[in-house]
């Protein structure tokens, strides 16, 4: 597990991360939302041992993680952009991380590299955006190391890729001790990959839930009734966070379980009535009122 204790990083006058506390459970996909210049990589940086912060601590399986080489050889960390010293191909950079990671899989390295069609003769130099980001992934994973922690790494992956990439995080959960951490601007980005979010706004963390969890307790409904009295007796009866009427038919998120609602509308006799998929801002629009953040004016 990775406990973020009260961490705070200041350069200068900017306050990147204030206070923040923090845990990141195992064998789930962790995504770490927030927007340009909210402390993200700052963030992941602390957690990977690069940097120190200024007050609190991280540990590491219990563990302090900066200058603890027995705790960095269990993370991999992809920076934003990446880092590949000149010259090397992808075959060089192996032998270098090899060298590192005491359980590097160079049989798992090299099934990746066909799986992705990537050349390990080639100079990464002349790799594309998109094949730097999935070649450090293959050597993320191909690393052995229990944490992968990913800035900005699932940008520039088309959305093919994004999806080859989900489900190899996913497997290689089902088989071992591997947490994957993905720090993005773009939400939409991560909520077809992750289990759990973490939203992070201006150095500290706003909220940090199971994704499913969220699911549980917001849902989304389109319906159309017989009368403006039997919407309005569906209206008072609901917690609703937002409506909204397309001609007859009415749009509304409400806080509840599925059957809760569902139930609810029943009763008023719908002409038609249908539970429709929420995204993870909408999630989070509803989530971050109730604390009396409006997200809205935080991403748009
Ligand atoms: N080495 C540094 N020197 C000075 N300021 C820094 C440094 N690193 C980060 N900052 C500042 O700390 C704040 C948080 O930066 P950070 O890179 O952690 O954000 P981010 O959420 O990863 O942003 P982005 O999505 O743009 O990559 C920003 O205001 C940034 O300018």
């Amino acid at each position: 597990m990775i406990e973020i204790r009260n961490c705070s990083k200041a350069f200068g006058e900017i306050h990147a991360i204030d206070h923040v506390l923090m845990e990141i459970g195992e064998r789930q996909i962790f995504g770490l939302v927030g927007t340009n210049g909210a402390g993200k990589s700052t963030l992941l940086r602390m957690a990977a041992g690069v940097i120190k912060p200024d007050e609190g601590e991280i540990l590491v399986d219990q563990e302090p993680v900066y200058e603890n080489e027995k705790i960095k050889q269990q993370i991999f960390y992809i920076s934003d952009g990446g880092y590949f010293p000149q010259g090397y191909t992808a075959a060089d950079l192996k032998d270098f991380y090899r060298e590192y990671y005491p359980d590097f899989m160079t049989d798992r390295y090299s099934k990746l590299m066909g799986q992705f069609h990537l050349d390990e003769k080639r100079r990464i130099s002349s790799y594309s955006k998109g094949m730097k980001k999935q070649l450090l992934v293959i050597m993320g994973i191909s690393a052995g190391t229990k944490y992968l922690l990913c800035d900005e790494t699932f940008d520039g992956l088309d959305p093919v890729m994004r999806q080859a990439v989900k489900s190899l995080f996913v497997s290689e959960i089902m088989n071992r001790d591997f947490t994957p951490v993905i720090a993005s601007h773009n939400m939409r980005e991560l909520e077809d990959v992750c289990d759990h979010v973490g939203l992070l706004h201006k150095g500290g963390i706003l909220l940090s839930r199971e994704l499913e969890d969220m699911k549980f307790h917001i849902h989304k409904i389109q319906c159309v009734l017989p009368d403006q009295t039997k919407e309005e007796t569906l209206l008072k009866e609901l917690d609703v966070l937002k409506k909204e009427h397309q001609g007859s038919l009415l749009i509304f998120t409400a806080r509840g379980t599925r059957e809760e609602i569902l139930q609810k509308v029943q009763t008023q006799n719908p002409i038609f009535c249908e539970v429709i998929p929420l995204t993870l801002e909408e999630i989070f629009i509803s989530e971050t009122e109730v604390a009396g953040y409006e997200v809205k004016n935080i991403f748009w």
